[in-house]
């Protein structure tokens, strides 16, 4: 079989970075100092990271392994670039086997599949208009490094286990082969006093009962502190700084996180370390996986949601000092949800790409989370989100839906005036550096050899997880029990080896519930023992440790089978690095439909991990498989995981974004209304005509409709905008009459019309003019049948009978059903009484109207107009007209349509920019438009809308 490719470098163009003009910041909301910014130039070279051969002994003896290195921290390190630049070699150029020449012999491999056209992936030339400044900045929580103080002297780094896809990510773009300038910034994570090491070893086993845990010298469990915490002086943290930068390559900027600062010794005090990882890891990591705590004390809840805003506060300090126009940040991840609408708030144009790494549950899940709202609107604040499968971004639509009130599609939601995109990127592996990993090193083999030695003429299946309930290690054993029951000619011929490994995520509160679930799956696993091993076999092999990379290569390629029954898992790279490790094996994957990675990896055999009878017959399906079958499978897998690898997913997501940043340019979308123009025409005018919707432009759009009153602000302006004898206001709604007179009949000098244009009465007049007397009324109980239809099988539906329109509304039905059901009964009232009548049938907001096709409030609009004469002289001088539905659309379309100079015209609509609309201009909410109304009074209460009285001169500045 062919080998992965690397990306083929390209000679990217120079970028030069613009000047940095970010705004004052905000004063923060702690009184941490943020540390100056540091300023880059340049890629930097990675350095070789420390030796990272295991001492495990030979052959693998799980007992007695070590853990070793940190092979699977990620490969950071691995994919480092070994030229700069200008392309002068660096010094991690100098190993033993240069990346280039690795790259080199898999490019030459004659395999289409793995071709890598870089220059198909760079998407910034096909974008001129974005004016990119060539420089990404991640987000992410935590740089690539577990960090050691000892004061005065050098900081401890080493390797960071876990995210590995995301790392090679970073490394990629790090990387010559990517065209873009990369900076990453990240907490410094779990800073660990160096001279506590002594205390590691010291550390107690997470299972008591099981073999003794080994010491992971590089990758240390946390560690006590000193009872005072860690004081950190400003020479350490520029060294600390620097040493990131310098030494390091990719540019790594680090978040300080402190729990107090020592304004006298310009110190940083760090002590409960575990506080910024509480409400992301226990709230949101355990309920994203569908899984409840219990309730617990209101102010631990608290105090963990402060820290959580305070540290994506400070990730957007420390990016807006780095920050340059024309930057992309690319956020990542469930820790930081925050900091896209805290970045946009200060910079209200910057490019922000989201990736959410981990799943996002149903709506149904979600909205029990106290702080869904702001969660929501945290990640909102990005220009595009992306999730790992297909039902996590319906899922997070549906809740903007639901919760925030947005309107959304498969293609993003509308959220405060802009369209914020949703896609799916399921992220790949590093293929290349994973089958060189696996591959190019003869102690791999040896372990291989070894191992197989022990379990010889046996099937070996392979298990290796995170310590975490999610990952669903019981439910893997109570099928392996099943299999060994129901398919008894197995027994004595397979073993499971099962390496379970230590997880930093703070998803319990206290140690205990870790342990119980370690002594659980020991539990099972002595049971499964006791009951189908022998003095000389066992079948299940489990191990609650890290393992060194040559171990954890060497059980990925030895394997018969490889097992994952996640119970919820965004993706699962185990099952990637599997699928190239069994290379020559041809191995079948034996994989959870709950994790992402089902949606990618097809042809692997998918299982619901809670049949437990299912999966063990799953497993004897696998190992009952042909050659050529296995065969067949693994090369579909095998050719997928090698073409969408990490640098395809990091281009793809670019590009993408790219995309969607275009596409939403305000030069496409409906631009903001010109409160300076409004207000300099209408100053000038002396004959103005106003044509107002009501629902949804003059008062939100609430549950009940009879409860969408005028509020005292809105008669107000009104008034005092009809009062003016210069101006001509009309309120155009679908209400009736009666509700129009109640709420708004008291102000003589204003026009109404009811029901979409059936009735009008004109200023200074009690009278209402039917303008549908003549028309035959039958069409209505037509429309009744079909609303009683659909209101009976959509609950919380009901009907509005007026005295011409009719209108169904679904607004207190389930959102997404009630739109199904509104689909619907469009299309049957479209094919029947619409067939044999002549009344059109329109969608408003969450609901259905049907009214005589001749009225409309296009007709009323014209008339208005036409009344005041549209010929010069006599034509209104200024005409604002603003709605937010589908039945406004007519409006606008009679002001397009007529005489009246387009400059005069002001055409609104109420809602997102991305809209599609004939109006030419557009605000987000009712109450910027009545505030806009406010700014032509010449209120003082015009709030926003009064700067620019101020600045046009309009007002003096002592009123705003
Ligand atoms: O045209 P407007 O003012 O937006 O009103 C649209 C609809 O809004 C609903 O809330 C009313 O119940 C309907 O009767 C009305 O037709």
């Amino acid at each position: 079989m062919a080998q992965p490719t690397e990306p083929s470098p390209m000679s990217p163009e120079p970028f030069e970075p613009s000047g940095s003009d970010h705004p004052a910041l905000h004063p923060s909301i702690t009184n941490v100092p943020v540390t100056p910014g540091v300023h880059l130039t340049g890629k930097s070279a990675y350095i070789e990271p420390s030796d990272t051969k295991s001492n495990s002994q030979l052959p693998f003896n799980p007992d007695t392994a070590s853990p070793g290195p940190s092979w699977s921290a990620n490969s950071y390190f691995a994919d480092r670039q070994t030229t700069d630049k200008g392309g002068n070699p660096t010094q991690a150029a100098a190993g033993e086997q240069s990346k280039q020449e690795v790259a080199q012999k898999l490019s030459t491999t004659p395999d289409a599949a793995m071709k890598h056209d870089l220059a198909d992936t760079d998407p910034r030339a096909a974008h001129p208009g974005l004016n990119l400044s060539g420089r990404i900045i991640t987000a992410t929580f935590a740089v690539p490094y577990n960090i050691g103080y000892s004061k005065g002297n050098d900081w401890e780094l080493e390797p960071r286990r876990g995210t590995s896809a995301l790392f090679d990510s970073f490394s990629y773009l790090a990387s010559s082969s990517s065209p873009w300038n990369h900076t990453l910034v990240g907490w410094t994570g779990e800073i660990s006093a160096s001279e506590s090491a002594a205390t590691l070893a010291t550390q107690p086993p997470m299972n008591k009962a099981a073999a003794p845990i080994p010491v992971d010298s590089k990758n240390p469990m946390p560690v006590p502190q000193p009872p005072l915490g860690l004081h950190i002086g400003r020479n350490d943290r520029e060294q600390l700084e620097k040493q990131l930068e310098r030494d390091h390559g990719g540019k790594i900027v680090p978040v300080w996180l402190v729990d107090e600062v020592d304004e006298g010794k310009d110190e940083y005090i760090v002590k409960d370390q575990s506080r910024w990882r509480t409400f992301a890891e226990h709230e949101l990591y355990t309920l994203f996986h569908y899984k409840q705590n219990e309730p617990e004390d209101g102010r631990a809840a608290r105090k963990s949601w402060a820290d959580y805003y305070r540290m994506n506060k400070l990730f957007a300090d420390k990016i807006l000092d780095i920050y340059k126009p024309g930057d992309i940040i690319m956020v990542h991840d469930f820790y930081l949800l925050l900091l896209p609408s805290l970045l946009r708030q200060r910079l209200p144009n910057i490019y922000i790409g989201f990736f959410l790494h981990v799943p996002f549950p149903s709506s149904e899940f979600y909205r029990c989370l106290s702080r869904r709202k702001e969660i929501l609107e945290g990640v909102l604040g990005a220009n595009m989100i992306g999730f790992q499968s297909y039902s996590y971004s319906r899922h997070f639509s549906s809740c903007c839906t639901r919760i925030l009130g947005f309107d959304s599609s498969a293609a993003g939601v509308d959220a405060y005036g802009a369209h914020v995109a949703v896609d799916v990127f399921p992220i790949g592996i590093n293929a290349a550096s994973t089958h060189r990993q696996a591959f190019d090193d003869p102690e791999i083999d040896e372990r291989i050899n070894g191992i197989r030695e022990m379990y010889a003429g046996k099937k070996i299946i392979v298990g290796r997880d995170r310590l975490d309930a999610v990952r669903g290690v019981v439910q893997k054993l109570q099928a392996f029990e099943i299999f060994l029951e129901r398919y008894p000619q197995w027994q004595g011929k397979v073993v499971l080896i099962q390496v379970t490994s230590p997880s930093s995520l703070h998803t319990d509160r206290g140690e205990n519930a870790r342990e119980k679930f370690v002594n659980n799956i020991s539990d099972l696993a002595a049971k499964i023992n006791g009951t189908y091993g022998s003095l000389d076999f066992t079948p299940v092999r489990h191990f609650p440790q890290y393992l060194s990379r040559e171990e954890y290569f060497a059980l990925l390629r030895l394997a018969d089978i490889g097992l994952i029954t996640s119970v919820r898992d965004g993706m699962n790279t185990t099952s990637m690095e599997y699928v190239i490790c069994q290379k020559d094996n041809h191995g079948p994957l034996i994989l959870s439909e709950f994790s992402g990675t089902a949606g990618s990896l097809t042809s692997a055999l998918h299982i619901n991990p809670w049949d437990m009878g299912g999966v063990a017959d799953a497993i004897n399906t696998a190992l009952e498989l042909s050659d050529s079958e296995r065969e067949k499978q693994h090369t579909q897998l095998y050719n997928h995981v090698v073409s969408n690898n990490v640098q395809s997913w990091t281009n793809n997501y670019l590009k993408k974004l790219m995309i969607n940043l275009s596409a939403f340019d305000q030069s496409f979308a409906t631009p903001a209304l010109d409160r300076a123009k409004l207000l300099s025409q209408y100053r000038q005018a002396k004959k103005r005509l106003f044509m107002f919707d009501y629902d949804g432009t003059l008062t939100p759009i609430v549950k009940d409709p009879s409860a969408a009153i005028p509020s005292d602000r809105v008669i107000r302006t009104l008034k005092t905008l009809a009062a003016d004898p210069n101006n001509s206001v009309w309120i155009i709604s679908g209400r009736d009459q009666a509700f129009l007179d109640f709420y708004m009949g008291h102000i003589p000098e204003l026009g109404l019309s009811a029901e979409h244009g059936s009735f009008m009465r004109h200023p200074r007049s009690q009278d209402w003019k039917n303008l549908t007397e003549k028309t035959d009324m039958s069409w209505q109980k037509d429309v009744v049948r079909v609303f009683q239809a659909y209101t009976d099988k959509t609950q919380g539906s009901f009907i509005e009978h007026k005295k011409i329109a009719l209108t169904w509304h679904y607004r207190r039905a389930d959102p997404e059903f009630g739109v199904h059901q509104a689909r619907e009964c469009q299309s049957v009232l479209e094919k029947t009484v619409a067939k044999k009548y002549d009344v059109e049938v329109m969608t408003g907001k969450a609901n259905l109207e049907v009214r005589p096709r001749f009225v409309n409030k296009g007709e009323i609009a014209k008339r208005l107009v036409l009344d005041y004469g549209d010929q010069p002289g006599d034509a209104p001088e200024f005409v604002l007209c603003l709605g937010d539905d589908f039945t406004d659309e007519d409006m606008f379309r009679s002001l397009r349509q007529s005489k009246l100079p387009a400059d005069h015209v002001f055409s609104v609509t109420v809602g997102a920019s991305s809209k599609q609309t004939l109006a030419s201009w557009h605000l987000v909410e009712p109450a910027d438009v009545i505030s806009c109304i406010s700014l032509l009074n010449g209120s003082a209460d015009a709030g926003n809308a009064g700067a620019v009285a101020v600045v046009e001169g309009f007002i003096p500045e002592s009123r705003i």
